[in-house]
């Protein structure tokens, strides 16, 4: 490359990252391309010392993220319709103007403001995400998750680098200096309990459904009545999934229970007509000849054993007219992308499970006798899917 082909490369990239066109934005599979090579190429063109201080402070990244939510820095930026100088943003958020400048500097390195000019700063895409509902999984992040990543290293290295798969011995433990299960433990902390359910309705946004690409009417909702179990979401936490089937379906006739421990069924707000119903997943499900079971991030919260018992618990309720419905990811064999990656070892460090890849969902499923149907993928960042499975002796050959 010449320089005067880089020097027109650099302005073109500099142009589109300050206003990047509204039909690369609308087109999520280009958009979504474009800031992988544009990663990849960034990644390319460090020297040792800028990925050894780019990865070393990602810490520092999440923990100056915290401070910006904590003091609401991002959202006035987000919510103000012109640019603010220092001496505004610390009027309003209560920072000493002397640590804002310092901070402010910070921020806009980190492209987490914008700087418009001297002493004028501004929101930007990734102020606006901080400063949204997702922005709260900063919090979860550091507060909840952040005590178990610490952890790993010592962790792996005193268990010899075993795969772990006692979820009472994990990294979580060795962070929380505890011997409980996650979800024991979550029952007896409260506020970080509150960060869990608010992170499990916000992890997915932006992406698209399982009900944008699965038919669940045809699929599963033919010649049903009032009287009829249509759905029954097994571990749905405060059921924001059945609530979205409702509201995309709200006619189809059918009933809809939401099932989960008795403290997360205690803080469901009832809506929808949807039923709360407490129910423990390690024993046998007592709705019978449901039309749906769905289960979407449970499975891949447990090891192969403890799946097991899931399955058979729910294979023992089903008929013939009954589908399994796991929305869960499945990964490539190879080139899988990071959001689900980095979710696969935050499975094995906070309850020594797994994201699982194509082959061992069938030999999962299978070792329950359990049929795949079909499998459909909704989302390409995380490789969502939801897997159709029938018990083998009411799948059709
Ligand atoms: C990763 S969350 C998934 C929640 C929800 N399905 C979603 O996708 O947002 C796992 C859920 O399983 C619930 N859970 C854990 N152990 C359970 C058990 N033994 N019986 C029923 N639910 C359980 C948790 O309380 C939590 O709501």
């Amino acid at each position: 490359m010449t320089a005067q082909e880089a020097a027109a490369l650099i302005a073109r990239l500099e142009s589109l990252a300050s206003n990047p066109p509204r039909e690369i934005l609308l087109d999520d599979s280009l958009r979504r391309k474009l800031r992988e090579s544009a990663k990849n190429f960034s990644i390319a063109m460090e020297m040792p010392g800028d990925t050894i201080h780019r990865l070393g402070n990602t810490a520092l990244q999440v923990s100056m993220a915290r401070v910006g939510k904590d003091t609401k820095l991002f959202e006035i930026l987000a919510g103000s319709e012109h640019p603010m100088n220092c001496g505004e943003l610390a009027k309003k958020t209560g920072f000493d103007p002397v640590l804002l400048e310092r901070f402010l500097r910070y921020y806009q390195s980190m492209r987490m403001i914008a700087q418009v000019s001297g002493d004028q700063f501004a929101a930007n895409n990734v102020t606006k995400a901080l400063a949204g509902p997702g922005g709260e999984g900063i919090v979860y992040f550091f507060e909840v998750l952040n005590p178990a990543f610490m952890a790993l290293p010592e962790y792996l290295k005193t268990h010899d680098y075993k795969n772990p798969t006692n979820p009472c011995d994990s990294p979580w433990q060795a962070g929380y200096n505890t011997t409980q299960h996650p979800f024991v433990w979550l029952q007896s902390h409260p506020r970080h309990f509150e960060l869990f359910m608010m992170w499990l309705a916000q992890n997915r946004e932006g992406l698209p459904l399982w009900l944008d690409v699965f038919p669940f009417e045809e699929e599963v909702g033919k010649d049903t009545t009032d009287e009829t179990v249509l759905f029954v979401d097994i571990g749905s936490a405060l059921g924001h999934q059945s609530i979205g089937l409702r509201e995309k379906f709200p006619t189809l006739p059918g009933r809809l229970i939401i099932q989960d421990t008795a403290q997360v069924i205690s803080a469901v707000k009832p809506s929808h007509g949807i039923e709360p119903m407490v129910y423990d997943f390690f024993t046998p499900q007592p709705i019978k000849g449901a039309r749906a079971y769905y289960m979407r991030n449970i499975i891949h919260d447990h090891n192969d054993e403890r799946c097991q018992e899931i399955l058979k618990n729910t294979m023992s309720a089903m008929t013939e007219d009954s589908v399994l419905l796991i929305d869960d990811m499945m990964l490539p064999e190879a080139g899988s992308p990071w959001r689900a990656t980095q979710l696969d070892m935050t499975m094995l460090t906070c309850l020594a499970a797994k994201e699982r890849s194509e082959k061992e969902w069938y030999a999962l499923l299978d070792s329950v006798g359990l049929k795949v149907v079909k499998v459909w993928k909704y989302t390409e960042e995380c490789d969502d899917c939801i897997i159709v499975a029938k018990p083998e002796k009411f799948a059709q050959v």
